[in-house]
Protein backbone atom coordinates (compact mmCIF):
# COMPACT_ATOMS: atom_id res chain seq x y z
CA UNK A 1 0.00 0.00 0.00
CA UNK A 2 1.35 3.29 -0.87
CA UNK A 3 1.48 5.99 1.39
CA UNK A 4 2.07 9.63 0.54
CA UNK A 5 4.62 9.53 2.91
CA UNK A 6 8.36 10.34 0.95
CA UNK A 7 10.62 7.54 1.93
CA UNK A 8 13.11 8.74 -0.58
CA UNK A 9 14.13 11.84 -2.22
CA UNK A 10 16.56 12.60 -5.36
CA UNK A 11 17.43 16.02 -5.59
CA UNK A 12 19.20 17.60 -8.56
CA UNK A 13 21.62 14.50 -8.54
CA UNK A 14 23.78 14.33 -11.37
CA UNK A 15 26.25 11.93 -12.17
CA UNK A 16 29.72 11.87 -14.46
CA UNK A 17 32.46 9.47 -15.22
CA UNK A 18 35.33 11.01 -16.30
CA UNK A 19 34.22 13.91 -18.80
CA UNK A 20 30.94 12.26 -19.44
CA UNK A 21 27.72 12.99 -17.71
CA UNK A 22 25.73 9.94 -17.37
CA UNK A 23 22.77 11.34 -15.19
CA UNK A 24 22.04 15.16 -15.29
CA UNK A 25 19.97 16.72 -12.34
CA UNK A 26 17.49 14.21 -11.59
CA UNK A 27 14.94 15.06 -8.93
CA UNK A 28 12.58 11.73 -7.83
CA UNK A 29 10.95 11.69 -5.01
CA UNK A 30 9.49 7.63 -4.10
CA UNK A 31 6.34 7.33 -2.08
CA UNK A 32 7.00 4.84 1.42
CA UNK A 33 5.66 1.39 -0.08
CA UNK A 34 5.45 2.36 -3.73
CA UNK A 35 6.31 -0.24 -6.74
CA UNK A 36 8.37 2.74 -8.87
CA UNK A 37 9.96 0.95 -12.31
CA UNK A 38 13.18 2.69 -13.95
CA UNK A 39 12.34 2.05 -17.73
CA UNK A 40 14.60 3.39 -20.47
CA UNK A 41 16.97 2.07 -23.47
CA UNK A 42 20.31 0.50 -22.55
CA UNK A 43 22.50 3.54 -21.50
CA UNK A 44 19.88 5.54 -20.62
CA UNK A 45 21.66 5.60 -17.03
CA UNK A 46 19.07 3.38 -14.62
CA UNK A 47 21.65 1.11 -13.18
CA UNK A 48 23.69 4.25 -12.16
CA UNK A 49 20.47 5.68 -10.71
CA UNK A 50 20.25 2.58 -8.22
CA UNK A 51 23.83 2.13 -7.59
CA UNK A 52 23.94 5.72 -6.31
CA UNK A 53 20.95 5.29 -4.10
CA UNK A 54 22.42 1.86 -2.76
CA UNK A 55 25.73 3.60 -1.83
CA UNK A 56 27.59 1.74 -4.79
CA UNK A 57 28.38 4.42 -6.32
CA UNK A 58 28.38 8.27 -4.94
CA UNK A 59 26.36 11.33 -6.71
CA UNK A 60 29.00 13.89 -8.30
CA UNK A 61 26.64 16.54 -7.24
CA UNK A 62 22.95 17.29 -5.63
CA UNK A 63 21.45 14.94 -2.51
CA UNK A 64 19.88 11.75 -1.92
CA UNK A 65 17.33 12.00 1.28
CA UNK A 66 15.82 9.19 3.46
CA UNK A 67 13.47 10.13 5.75
CA UNK A 68 14.46 13.65 4.83
CA UNK A 69 17.75 13.40 5.89
CA UNK A 70 20.97 13.30 3.41
CA UNK A 71 22.23 9.71 3.61
CA UNK A 72 25.26 10.57 0.65
CA UNK A 73 27.80 9.33 3.81
CA UNK A 74 25.63 6.45 4.74
CA UNK A 75 28.24 3.71 3.56
CA UNK A 76 26.45 0.69 1.49
CA UNK A 77 25.56 -1.37 4.74
CA UNK A 78 24.77 1.28 7.08
CA UNK A 79 21.68 1.91 4.57
CA UNK A 80 18.34 0.18 5.45
CA UNK A 81 18.16 -1.27 1.61
CA UNK A 82 18.67 -4.24 0.11
CA UNK A 83 19.97 -4.79 -3.75
CA UNK A 84 18.56 -7.87 -6.11
CA UNK A 85 21.00 -8.24 -8.57
CA UNK A 86 20.58 -9.79 -12.63
CA UNK A 87 22.67 -12.50 -11.89
CA UNK A 88 21.38 -13.00 -8.21
CA UNK A 89 24.74 -13.27 -6.59
CA UNK A 90 24.39 -16.12 -4.55
CA UNK A 91 26.71 -18.05 -2.50
CA UNK A 92 27.50 -21.36 -4.38
CA UNK A 93 28.72 -23.26 -1.66
CA UNK A 94 26.22 -22.04 0.64
CA UNK A 95 22.61 -23.89 1.41
CA UNK A 96 19.81 -22.29 0.27
CA UNK A 97 19.14 -21.40 3.75
CA UNK A 98 22.18 -20.40 4.80
CA UNK A 99 22.08 -18.05 1.90
CA UNK A 100 18.80 -16.42 3.01
CA UNK A 101 20.21 -16.08 6.88
CA UNK A 102 23.40 -14.94 5.47
CA UNK A 103 22.99 -10.88 6.49
CA UNK A 104 21.38 -11.86 9.93
CA UNK A 105 24.80 -13.79 10.73
CA UNK A 106 26.62 -11.31 9.88
CA UNK A 107 24.71 -8.68 11.85
CA UNK A 108 25.57 -10.67 14.94
CA UNK A 109 22.07 -12.01 15.35
CA UNK A 110 21.01 -15.26 17.44
CA UNK A 111 21.08 -18.44 15.64
CA UNK A 112 17.09 -19.41 17.12
CA UNK A 113 16.30 -15.92 15.57
CA UNK A 114 18.06 -16.76 12.22
CA UNK A 115 16.24 -19.99 11.89
CA UNK A 116 12.87 -18.68 12.63
CA UNK A 117 13.07 -15.30 9.91
CA UNK A 118 15.10 -18.16 7.22
CA UNK A 119 11.42 -20.50 7.53
CA UNK A 120 9.30 -17.29 7.33
CA UNK A 121 11.23 -15.82 4.62
CA UNK A 122 11.52 -19.10 2.58
CA UNK A 123 7.73 -19.54 3.45
CA UNK A 124 6.76 -16.10 1.96
CA UNK A 125 8.63 -17.08 -1.37
CA UNK A 126 7.21 -20.89 -1.80
CA UNK A 127 10.86 -22.44 -1.36
CA UNK A 128 10.70 -23.84 1.98
CA UNK A 129 11.08 -27.21 1.38
CA UNK A 130 14.22 -26.50 -0.70
CA UNK A 131 16.41 -24.60 2.10
CA UNK A 132 19.17 -27.70 2.36
CA UNK A 133 19.88 -27.44 -1.50
CA UNK A 134 22.49 -25.46 -2.72
CA UNK A 135 21.89 -22.92 -5.49
CA UNK A 136 22.99 -24.83 -8.61
CA UNK A 137 20.47 -27.22 -7.69
CA UNK A 138 18.01 -24.39 -8.11
CA UNK A 139 16.17 -23.50 -11.61
CA UNK A 140 16.05 -20.01 -12.73
CA UNK A 141 12.83 -18.78 -11.10
CA UNK A 142 13.89 -20.36 -7.69
CA UNK A 143 16.90 -18.85 -7.49
CA UNK A 144 15.61 -15.22 -7.88
CA UNK A 145 13.25 -16.41 -5.61
CA UNK A 146 16.12 -17.07 -2.96
CA UNK A 147 17.88 -13.88 -3.63
CA UNK A 148 14.73 -12.11 -2.93
CA UNK A 149 14.22 -14.35 0.94
CA UNK A 150 18.25 -12.62 0.94
CA UNK A 151 16.81 -9.15 0.51
CA UNK A 152 13.43 -9.24 2.30
CA UNK A 153 14.85 -11.04 5.50
CA UNK A 154 16.61 -7.91 7.41
CA UNK A 155 13.26 -6.38 6.89
CA UNK A 156 14.69 -3.51 4.50
CA UNK A 157 12.72 -0.32 3.63
CA UNK A 158 13.74 -0.14 0.04
CA UNK A 159 14.45 -3.08 -2.05
CA UNK A 160 16.38 -2.49 -5.39
CA UNK A 161 16.20 -4.93 -8.25
CA UNK A 162 18.16 -4.26 -11.25
CA UNK A 163 16.98 -6.23 -14.31
CA UNK A 164 16.00 -9.15 -12.03
CA UNK A 165 13.85 -11.41 -14.09
CA UNK A 166 16.05 -10.41 -17.40
CA UNK A 167 17.70 -14.03 -17.66
CA UNK A 168 14.16 -15.86 -17.45
CA UNK A 169 12.49 -17.18 -20.60
CA UNK A 170 9.31 -15.54 -21.08
CA UNK A 171 6.73 -17.65 -19.03
CA UNK A 172 8.80 -17.63 -16.29
CA UNK A 173 8.98 -13.60 -16.19
CA UNK A 174 5.42 -13.47 -16.20
CA UNK A 175 5.02 -16.14 -13.69
CA UNK A 176 7.82 -14.11 -11.53
CA UNK A 177 6.25 -10.70 -12.13
CA UNK A 178 3.20 -11.66 -10.33
CA UNK A 179 4.96 -13.42 -7.88
CA UNK A 180 7.27 -10.33 -7.09
CA UNK A 181 4.12 -7.84 -7.10
CA UNK A 182 2.08 -9.66 -4.77
CA UNK A 183 4.84 -10.14 -2.34
CA UNK A 184 5.72 -6.64 -2.20
CA UNK A 185 1.87 -6.15 -1.62
CA UNK A 186 2.13 -8.74 1.44
CA UNK A 187 5.44 -7.43 3.05
CA UNK A 188 4.20 -3.69 2.30
CA UNK A 189 8.01 -2.61 1.07
CA UNK A 190 9.16 0.01 -1.27
CA UNK A 191 10.20 -1.71 -4.61
CA UNK A 192 12.48 0.34 -7.11
CA UNK A 193 12.97 -1.85 -9.88
CA UNK A 194 15.07 -1.74 -13.25
CA UNK A 195 13.99 -3.12 -16.60
CA UNK A 196 14.33 -1.89 -20.50
CA UNK A 197 11.13 -3.98 -20.95
CA UNK A 198 7.56 -1.50 -21.53
CA UNK A 199 5.45 -4.60 -20.94
CA UNK A 200 7.24 -5.78 -17.56
CA UNK A 201 7.04 -1.74 -16.35
CA UNK A 202 3.42 -1.85 -17.11
CA UNK A 203 2.55 -4.64 -15.61
CA UNK A 204 4.12 -4.19 -12.72
CA UNK A 205 4.50 -0.54 -11.37
CA UNK A 206 2.47 1.60 -9.50
CA UNK A 207 4.61 4.62 -11.32
CA UNK A 208 7.09 4.09 -14.39
CA UNK A 209 9.82 6.30 -14.19
CA UNK A 210 10.80 6.98 -17.81
CA UNK A 211 14.40 7.16 -18.63
CA UNK A 212 16.38 8.64 -21.61
CA UNK A 213 19.84 10.11 -22.08
CA UNK A 214 20.35 10.58 -18.24
CA UNK A 215 16.57 12.71 -17.91
CA UNK A 216 13.78 11.74 -16.56
CA UNK A 217 11.51 12.07 -19.18
CA UNK A 218 8.35 11.12 -17.28
CA UNK A 219 7.60 10.05 -14.18
CA UNK A 220 3.40 9.05 -14.02
CA UNK A 221 1.17 6.18 -13.41
CA UNK A 222 1.33 3.08 -15.91
CA UNK A 223 -1.67 4.36 -17.72
CA UNK A 224 -0.67 7.68 -17.53
CA UNK A 225 2.59 7.13 -19.50
CA UNK A 226 0.71 4.86 -22.24
CA UNK A 227 -1.98 7.31 -22.45
CA UNK A 228 -0.71 11.00 -21.80
CA UNK A 229 2.95 10.80 -23.26
CA UNK A 230 5.45 14.05 -21.92
CA UNK A 231 7.64 13.74 -24.76
CA UNK A 232 7.75 12.50 -28.13
CA UNK A 233 10.41 10.00 -27.06
CA UNK A 234 8.08 8.77 -24.52
CA UNK A 235 5.58 8.43 -27.57
CA UNK A 236 7.54 6.50 -29.58
CA UNK A 237 8.92 4.64 -26.85
CA UNK A 238 5.50 2.74 -25.93
CA UNK A 239 4.89 0.92 -28.33
CA UNK A 240 3.38 1.54 -31.99
CA UNK A 241 1.96 4.87 -31.62
CA UNK A 242 0.64 6.98 -34.29
CA UNK A 243 2.65 10.05 -34.67
CA UNK A 244 1.30 13.15 -36.69
CA UNK A 245 3.30 16.14 -37.00
CA UNK A 246 1.66 19.43 -37.08
CA UNK A 247 1.58 23.15 -36.06
CA UNK A 248 -0.60 23.83 -32.69
CA UNK A 249 -4.18 25.87 -33.26
CA UNK A 250 -6.39 27.70 -30.76
CA UNK A 251 -7.01 25.93 -27.45
CA UNK A 252 -10.56 25.33 -26.56
CA UNK A 253 -11.13 24.08 -22.75
CA UNK A 254 -9.75 20.87 -22.11
CA UNK A 255 -8.46 20.65 -26.06
CA UNK A 256 -6.47 21.82 -28.43
CA UNK A 257 -6.56 21.77 -32.18
CA UNK A 258 -3.38 20.81 -34.62
CA UNK A 259 -3.50 21.55 -38.18
CA UNK A 260 -1.42 18.53 -40.38
CA UNK A 261 -1.43 16.93 -43.93
CA UNK A 262 -4.29 14.99 -42.61
CA UNK A 263 -6.22 18.19 -41.35
CA UNK A 264 -6.84 19.59 -38.61
CA UNK A 265 -7.29 17.05 -35.22
CA UNK A 266 -8.88 17.91 -31.92
CA UNK A 267 -6.67 16.48 -28.81
CA UNK A 268 -7.38 16.36 -25.26
CA UNK A 269 -4.67 18.69 -23.01
CA UNK A 270 -6.44 18.15 -19.66
CA UNK A 271 -3.87 17.97 -16.95
CA UNK A 272 -1.08 19.56 -19.34
CA UNK A 273 -1.00 22.84 -18.77
CA UNK A 274 2.66 23.46 -20.77
CA UNK A 275 0.04 22.61 -23.59
CA UNK A 276 -2.73 24.94 -23.01
CA UNK A 277 0.30 27.69 -23.26
CA UNK A 278 2.76 26.61 -25.92
CA UNK A 279 2.55 29.41 -28.48
CA UNK A 280 -0.04 28.99 -32.24
CA UNK A 281 1.92 27.67 -34.76
CA UNK A 282 4.65 25.72 -32.37
CA UNK A 283 5.28 22.37 -34.21
CA UNK A 284 3.78 19.63 -32.43
CA UNK A 285 2.84 15.81 -33.08
CA UNK A 286 -0.90 14.42 -32.43
CA UNK A 287 -0.73 11.26 -30.49
CA UNK A 288 -2.64 7.83 -30.62
CA UNK A 289 -2.95 4.34 -30.48
CA UNK A 290 -3.65 2.28 -32.74
CA UNK A 291 -6.17 0.66 -30.50
CA UNK A 292 -8.31 4.09 -30.33
CA UNK A 293 -8.98 4.16 -34.07
CA UNK A 294 -11.80 2.57 -35.28
CA UNK A 295 -13.14 1.56 -38.72
CA UNK A 296 -15.79 3.63 -41.01
CA UNK A 297 -19.11 3.36 -39.43
CA UNK A 298 -18.55 1.75 -35.67
CA UNK A 299 -16.58 5.10 -35.34
CA UNK A 300 -19.14 7.72 -36.22
CA UNK A 301 -19.40 10.86 -34.28
CA UNK A 302 -16.18 10.84 -33.22
CA UNK A 303 -14.11 13.89 -33.38
CA UNK A 304 -11.41 13.12 -35.64
CA UNK A 305 -11.74 11.39 -38.95
CA UNK A 306 -9.65 10.85 -41.87
CA UNK A 307 -10.15 8.48 -45.21
CA UNK A 308 -6.94 6.10 -46.29
CA UNK A 309 -6.29 2.98 -48.14
CA UNK A 310 -4.67 -0.15 -46.51
CA UNK A 311 -1.38 -0.96 -47.70
CA UNK A 312 -0.85 -4.05 -45.38
CA UNK A 313 -1.94 -6.46 -42.63
CA UNK A 314 0.03 -7.78 -40.01
CA UNK A 315 -1.32 -11.31 -38.00
CA UNK A 316 0.33 -10.99 -34.53
CA UNK A 317 -2.05 -13.36 -32.59
CA UNK A 318 -4.85 -11.99 -30.56
CA UNK A 319 -4.64 -8.98 -32.53
CA UNK A 320 -4.06 -7.64 -36.62
CA UNK A 321 -2.16 -4.34 -37.03
CA UNK A 322 -3.30 -2.69 -40.28
CA UNK A 323 -1.07 -0.08 -42.06
CA UNK A 324 -3.24 2.49 -43.64
CA UNK A 325 -1.90 5.10 -46.30
CA UNK A 326 -3.35 8.44 -44.55
CA UNK A 327 -5.16 11.14 -46.63
CA UNK A 328 -3.49 12.45 -50.05
CA UNK A 329 0.26 12.19 -48.00
CA UNK A 330 1.77 8.91 -49.52
CA UNK A 331 4.14 9.89 -46.11
CA UNK A 332 1.97 9.40 -43.34
CA UNK A 333 0.70 5.78 -42.38
CA UNK A 334 -1.13 4.75 -39.76
CA UNK A 335 -1.08 1.76 -37.47
CA UNK A 336 -4.76 0.53 -36.79
CA UNK A 337 -5.20 -2.10 -34.36
CA UNK A 338 -8.46 -4.99 -34.87
CA UNK A 339 -8.94 -8.24 -33.08
CA UNK A 340 -8.36 -10.95 -34.60
CA UNK A 341 -10.77 -13.21 -35.98
CA UNK A 342 -10.72 -17.18 -36.61
CA UNK A 343 -12.03 -16.53 -40.87
CA UNK A 344 -9.55 -13.28 -40.75
CA UNK A 345 -10.61 -9.87 -40.43
CA UNK A 346 -12.74 -8.16 -42.72
CA UNK A 347 -10.06 -5.72 -44.57
CA UNK A 348 -7.71 -6.45 -47.60
CA UNK A 349 -5.04 -4.64 -49.33
CA UNK A 350 -5.81 -1.44 -50.76
CA UNK A 351 -9.15 -1.19 -49.36
CA UNK A 352 -10.36 2.46 -48.73
CA UNK A 353 -11.14 3.15 -44.88
CA UNK A 354 -12.29 5.66 -43.14
CA UNK A 355 -10.94 5.75 -40.13
CA UNK A 356 -12.51 7.27 -36.62
CA UNK A 357 -10.79 8.65 -33.04
CA UNK A 358 -12.00 10.64 -30.17
CA UNK A 359 -10.19 13.93 -29.18
CA UNK A 360 -9.74 12.35 -25.52
CA UNK A 361 -8.33 9.41 -26.89
CA UNK A 362 -5.58 11.66 -29.04
CA UNK A 363 -2.80 13.79 -27.41
CA UNK A 364 -0.29 16.39 -28.18
CA UNK A 365 3.23 16.31 -27.50
CA UNK A 366 5.53 19.03 -28.79
CA UNK A 367 8.12 18.17 -31.09
N1 LIG B 1 31.86 2.85 -13.99
C1 LIG B 1 31.62 3.47 -15.14
N2 LIG B 1 32.57 4.13 -15.81
C2 LIG B 1 32.31 4.81 -16.95
N3 LIG B 1 31.09 4.87 -17.53
C3 LIG B 1 30.08 4.22 -16.92
C4 LIG B 1 30.28 3.48 -15.69
N4 LIG B 1 29.09 2.96 -15.32
C5 LIG B 1 28.19 3.34 -16.27
N5 LIG B 1 28.78 4.09 -17.22
C6 LIG B 1 28.12 4.72 -18.38
O1 LIG B 1 26.98 5.41 -17.91
C7 LIG B 1 25.90 5.32 -18.81
C8 LIG B 1 24.67 4.81 -18.06
O2 LIG B 1 24.92 3.47 -17.66
P1 LIG B 1 23.85 2.60 -16.87
O3 LIG B 1 24.46 1.27 -16.58
O4 LIG B 1 23.34 3.37 -15.72
O5 LIG B 1 22.72 2.46 -17.97
P2 LIG B 1 21.44 1.51 -17.98
O6 LIG B 1 20.30 2.38 -18.38
O7 LIG B 1 21.32 0.77 -16.69
O8 LIG B 1 21.83 0.54 -19.17
P3 LIG B 1 21.56 -1.06 -19.34
O9 LIG B 1 20.08 -1.22 -19.58
O10 LIG B 1 22.38 -1.37 -20.58
O11 LIG B 1 22.04 -1.73 -18.11
C9 LIG B 1 26.37 4.41 -19.94
O12 LIG B 1 26.73 5.20 -21.02
C10 LIG B 1 27.56 3.69 -19.34
O13 LIG B 1 28.47 3.36 -20.34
Amino acid sequence: MTTERLLLELRAVSKSFGHTEVLQRIDLAVRDGEFITILGPSGSGKTTILRMIGGFESPSSGEILLDGADISALPINKRPFNTVFQDYALFPHMTVAANVGYGLKVRGVKNAEIDARVGEALQLVALREFAGRFPAQLSGGQRQRVALARAIICRPRLILLDEPLAALDVELRHQMQSFLKDIQREIKTTFLFVTHDQEEAIAMADRICVMNNGHIQQLGSAHEVYYRPASEFVARFFGDNNLVEGRLGPVAGGHRRIETALGSLLCAIDGQPHLAAAPEGAAAYAVFRPEALSLNASGAGDENQVRGHVTGLQFAGAHTLANVRAGSDALIHLRLRLPSKVEGVALAADDAVTLHWRANACRLVLK
